[in-house]
Formats: C-alpha cells, sequence, structure tokens
C-alpha cells in the first residue's frame, strides 16, 4: 500500500513503528570500512500528524523538528523530492549516546526508514545506504544498522559498494561500556591528516585479513587481524584503559578487541564454547585500577538490521 501524492494518509500507513540497531564501527583495522550490528535497538513509532511532536525517553536530545530523527525524515523527503508531512516521533533507545554504539546511526537509519516507508517507498534499500553514509560520512554503523550482521563497505563519490557477512552464532561479544559520553567529532579531531607508508601498509594488510576473518569464519585470525595503528594509538588518551585491554584481552580469553567505533566502548570477542568468566573479572580489574565507572555488557549480534512494522490501527 502506498502513500497518495496529496500524502493524504491511508488509514493503514499513517503510522509506521521502526526498529534500528545499535553498532560497533571498525573492530580495529577496519576503520571507517566495517561495522557489526549489536543487541541494543532504538525504536521509533512515526504517525503523521497536523503539528511537528517529539517524545523520547533520552536525555538531553531535542524535542522538535532538530531532533536528528525528524531531520533524517525530512533528508529522506528532500532526497525524495517529496513534502514531509508534520510528525509524531516517539522515539525510545537503549543505545547510550555517544559511547561508539552507533546512537547517531541508529537515529538516522530509524528517521530515513519511517520517512521513507509512510512516503511510499520512494528509495530503494541500496539507495537509503547511499544516502545514509553521505550524511555520516563513512558506511561502516549505517550498513551494520540497516542491513544487520557484519558490512564490509568502501563509499565512493557517495556510493557504497559492501558485503555482508552473517558472523558465526557463537561469536560473543563483550563490551565495556563507560559511563561518559565522547562524541564522534571530538574522537576524529585527534586523528592525524597523514600517515607514513610503513602505517599505511600495515593498515591495509590488516584490514584486508579482518574482512578475509570476517567472510571466512576464521576466528582464530581475528586478534592479529583487528591490530590498527591508524585510529587506536591516538585515541586512546581519550580512553581510560583501552591501551591495557588491547594488549592484554587475549591473554584472558579474548578473541580480539577493539575500540568500538570513536569510542569511549570497548568491544572484546570472545567463543560462546568457552567459559568468559576469566575475561569478564579482567575487564572488570581494568575498570577497578582506571578508576573508571562503566557497565560490562554481554551482548549478541543483530542479524536482521532495521526492521518496521505497521502497528494495528486503534
Ligand atoms: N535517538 C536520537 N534522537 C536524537 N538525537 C540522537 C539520537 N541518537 C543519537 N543522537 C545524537 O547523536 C549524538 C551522538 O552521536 P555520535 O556520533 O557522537 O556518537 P554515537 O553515534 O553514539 O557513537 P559512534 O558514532 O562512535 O558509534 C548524540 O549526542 C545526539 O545528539
Ligand atoms: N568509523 C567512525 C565510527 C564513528 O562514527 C570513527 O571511528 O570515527
Amino acid at each position: 500500500m502506498t502513500a497518495t501524492s496529496s500524502l493524504v494518509p491511508h488509514p493503514s500507513t499513517h503510522t509506521i513503528e521502526v526498529r534500528a540497531p545499535a553498532s560497533s564501527a571498525n573492530l580495529g583495522s577496519g576503520f571507517d570500512a566495517v561495522g557489526l550490528a549489536l543487541s541494543l535497538h532504538t525504536t521509533v513509532r512515526a504517525t503523521l500528524t497536523e503539528r511537528p511532536e517529539v517524545i523520547t525517553n533520552l536525555p538531553g536530545v531535542p524535542l522538535d523538528e532538530t531532533n536528528y530523527v525528524y531531520r533524517s525524515a525530512r533528508l529522506l523527503a528532500d532526497t525524495a523530492g517529496k513534502p514531509l508531512p508534520p510528525l509524531r516521533l516517539e522515539i525510545e533507545s537503549d543505545i547510550p549516546l555517544a559511547r561508539g554504539l552507533g546512537s547517531s546511526a541508529a537515529a538516522l537509519i530509524a528517521g530515513l526508514v519511517a520517512a521513507n516507508t509512510l512516503l511510499g517507498e520512494p528509495l530503494t534499500t541500496h539507495e537509503l545506504l547511499d544516502v545514509a553514509a553521505r550524511e555520516e560520512g563513512h558506511p561502516d554503523n549505517v550498513g551494520a544498522c540497516l542491513l544487520g550482521g557484519a558490512i564490509i563497505a568502501t563509499l565512493d563519490d557517495g556510493h557504497v559498494e559492501h558485503v555482508h557477512v552473517t558472523p558465526p552464532a557463537h561469536l560473543g561479544v563483550l563490551l565495556v561500556i563507560p559511563h561518559f559520553e565522547l562524541l564522534t567529532s571530538k574522537a576524529r579531531g585527534v586523528l592525524p591528516h597523514t600517515y607514513t607508508r610503513a602505517d599505511t601498509v600495515h593498515a591495509l594488510s590488516h584490514a584486508a585479513l579482518l574482512a578475509a576473518a570476517l567472510t571466512t569464519g576464521r576466528l582464530d585470525l581475528l586478534h592479529r587481524a583487528m591490530q590498527d595503528r591508524l585510529h587506536q594509538p591516538h585515541r586512546a588518551p581519550l580512553v581510560p584503559g583501552l591501551t591495557t585491554i588491547l594488549n592484554e584481552a587475549t591473554t584472558h580469553g579474548a578473541l580480539g578487541a577493539a575500540l568500538s567505533g570513536a569510542g569511549p566502548s570497548v568491544l572484546c570477542f570472545y567463543d560462546r564454547h568457552d567459559d568468559p568468566t576469566p575475561l569478564t573479572a579482567f575487564l572488570h580489574d581494568v575498570l577497578h585500577r582506571e578508576h573508571l565507572h562503566g557497565t560490562l555488557r554481554d551482548l549478541t549480534i543483530d542479524p536482521n538490521g532495521t526492521t518496521h512494522t505497521t502497528p494495528p490501527h486503534p
């Protein structure tokens, strides 16, 4: 069922509920190229209405049309060349903001998908991915959020090419989520503008190995493949405990460790066939030693990506 061009809502399509997952970008060496969808979610219920309205459980985000979800819906309408009718947005999220877990990508994708559905699906899924990647500047978080599982992607001239990977079911994800925010803009601001040839060769060889490890399910390669010199060493001063976790997590049972996205969360992969107790004890110990308040979460990989449903009409 499509919305009419006069935007008079059809009773069955005037509300749409979109569920978008969290994501962890980079996985070490896949800077701006690799993303993994995780089992935390932002849910947006969007309704065509008389006046713009935003309701949310998130602290500190705008409650008007400047809200990022609303701006994303407008971006979709502008890209499709259609007017956006006033929306009521009910946003609920358990993705903590500015922790390297793709909260902004989930907000962006949820707004794009909600508006695309309400306006009669003018854009294909791949076009949505292109719009989202152009908006964020990189395809890693938005690709994983939209498609689920893991994504390996490039962004050239505004267009994404990607390979979608379903990681093995026994790949476990432990996350240290510090109780402080780190804006992506700040964590990108500390990165150098140029790199040596040695660092460039290190980066491309490890990113290639990471892509191969993910696509073939070679979990034994993750630790080596996730090694990175492009961003993590430069961001380490912003994230207490990061260097210790990167250097020592595998000796406590991790398959590999990385800064999650732009941080400050830190991700450890582990094998669900193994007992994670030594790894969780180590991570708690790092938090304690660094006097860092944070939460340890054992998450699963979201295989579905962003989904939408039309709730029953009251
Ligand atoms: N559901 C939402 N509604 C409105 N604004 C949001 C929402 N989710 C995120 N944002 C905005 O995005 C900002 C966080 O974006 P930022 O890119 O810095 O971090 P992140 O996406 O959580 O982490 P990363 O990109 O490293 O994975 C928040 O401070 C807030 O302004
Ligand atoms: N690839 C991005 C993810 C955060 O948006 C970065 O590390 O800056």
